[in-house]
């Protein structure tokens, strides 16, 4: 036994010792590479250097293209490491169509000259993921796993999504999106677990994970979820597409709004239905509205611009601080619901996808229950940010009244009436936006922030 685990020490040290090496090689070309990337969350601040958590050949570089799957941990001042999913392809020339996903040629390590490039635009790399998707197997610390079910078929024609994203999907045949998580940690990831729970009981509006990826690197306490691959919603639209339309045409959006609220409420009443949910006592509220008032304050340090707002924006923590009703209940929730999260297909529903809650915060708070009208908050904060763009309130105002409508519809109780936890979760997410778009789009601050201003009392 003691033998067996001295040798199985000694091969994982043999083999972080070589992916030490093979890090260290890359770290040049990824220190100018992945801060340039949509989904690096350290933006500002220069990565320090990189260690890697788990190197996986998932194809020989001497099979032309090579395919290697890295998670690397990313150093930076200021700010606890991140460990990233990349995905390298790796041939001796690249072609013209992959030039644009270049990394560059390490100097030296295991691929010196080699061209190292985005494996995702390589169709045929993408080709081989889907294949590794469709048959369960381990290849180092990486697992596939697929339910029973029908056999994903092979050969579906890879593309790239070309859309701002947090994290990178590739389309297969319109058939299919896989999602690869990026900035990555261990755990229950709530997206596969959410959606997952949700094929149990039967949620058409959800689509269901058909396959998954993880990584079990040595010495990690639990496994990393990579990324899941579902039904591709055929012909969709999503809801921020469909309102901006709306709103250049100077349409309404109220009756889209209605069908948006009932699906809130029949996926909420899923959620409620897969997973366990418990009464919203005094000690909830008390620690509910304590994190609220964390982040508030956390957000003031960061965004000056939020300070004069901050005392006012509080006022609705306490109200939150005092509720005890144990006749409403919290439970798992979306977490990050807004109209780019709502796809309308083409068979003329609504579909709900993106379960992984806001991805700043780490996995565990992403999981914690809430109560439903959290989601609500979040949708109506969406209507806002729509009407921004062309400055009509009026529009949003409807938008939200319909939408709460369709909510009580569906639900069998109107979120309006629920008063102090609306205003408390409109006014997180108006505080989790100023900090969002300072970090990520500081032209849209304005947005958030005239909201802060509403929600705080002030004159628009
Ligand atoms: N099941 C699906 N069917 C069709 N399109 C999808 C599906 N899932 C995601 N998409 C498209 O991919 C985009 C990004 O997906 P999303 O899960 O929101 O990624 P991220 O968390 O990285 O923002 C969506 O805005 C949508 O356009
Ligand atoms: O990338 P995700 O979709 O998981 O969510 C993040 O990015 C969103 C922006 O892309 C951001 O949403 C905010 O902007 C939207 C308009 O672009 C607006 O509809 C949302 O209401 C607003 O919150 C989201 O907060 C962030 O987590």
């Amino acid at each position: 036994m003691s033998e067996t685990v001295t040798r199985s020490q000694a091969a994982t040290r043999h083999h972080l010792t070589g992916a030490a090496q093979l890090v260290d090689s890359l770290a040049p070309l990824l220190r100018d590479w992945l801060p340039r990337q949509r989904w690096f969350a350290g933006k500002g601040r220069p990565v320090t250097g990189f260690a890697p958590v788990a190197v996986t050949g998932l194809r020989a570089a001497a099979a032309e293209p090579g395919l290697l799957h890295l998670l690397v941990d990313a150093r930076q001042p200021g700010r606890d490491t991140d460990c990233y999913q990349l995905l390298l392809g790796v041939r001796r020339t690249v072609p013209p169509h992959l030039s644009d996903a270049l990394l560059g040629r390490p100097r030296n390590g295991p691929l010196a000259g080699l061209a190292v490039y985005e494996a995702l635009h390589d169709p045929l790399l993408a080709g081989h993921l889907l294949d590794l998707l469709r048959t369960p197997g381990t290849q180092g610390a990486l697992s596939f796993e697929r339910p029973p079910g029908p056999a994903v078929p092979d050969g579906l024609a890879p593309r790239v999504l070309d859309v701002e994203q947090t994290n990178s999907s590739l389309v297969y045949g319109d058939t299919y999106i896989l999602k690869l998580f990026r900035r990555v940690a261990p755990g229950t990831h709530p997206e596969l677990e959410l959606s997952r729970a949700l094929a149990g009981v039967d949620c058409p509006r959800v689509p269901t994970p058909v396959a998954w990826a993880g990584a079990w690197p040595p010495g990690a306490a639990e496994p990393y979820v990579l990324g899941l691959l579902q039904p591709f919603v055929a012909g969709a639209t999503d809801g921020w597409t469909l309102a901006l339309r709306a709103l250049a045409d100077g349409a309404p959006f109220t009756r889209e709004a209605a069908a948006l609220g009932r699906a809130t409420a029949e996926v909420h009443r899923a959620l409620a239905r897969a997973l366990p949910t418990a009464a919203l006592a005094r000690p909830r509220t008390k620690a509910l509205a304590a994190a609220m008032a964390e982040r508030l304050d956390a957000t003031a340090r960061a965004v000056p611009e939020l300070r004069p707002y901050a005392p006012a924006l509080a006022a609705a923590y306490t109200a939150l601080r005092a509720l005890d009703d144990t006749r409403r209940t919290v439970q798992r929730v979306h977490g990050d619901l807004h109209l780019g999260q709502c796809l309308y297909g083409a068979d003329r529903t609504w579909h709900v996808i993106d379960f992984e809650g806001e991805p700043a915060r780490p996995l565990a708070e992403r999981r914690r229950p809430h109560p439903a009208v959290r989601d609500v908050a979040g949708m109506l904060r969406s209507f806002d940010y729509a009407a921004y763009t062309h400055r009509a309130p009026a529009w949003a105002a409807a938008c939200r009244e319909a939408y709460c409508d369709g909510y009580a519809e569906a639900a069998g109780h109107d979120p309006r009436a629920e008063e102090t936890l609306l205003r408390a979760y409109e006014t997180d997410k108006a505080v989790y936006e100023v900090l969002y778009e300072a970090r990520h789009r500081p032209d849209w601050l304005p947005v958030p922030m005239s909201a802060v201003r509403r929600l705080a009392g002030a004159r628009p």
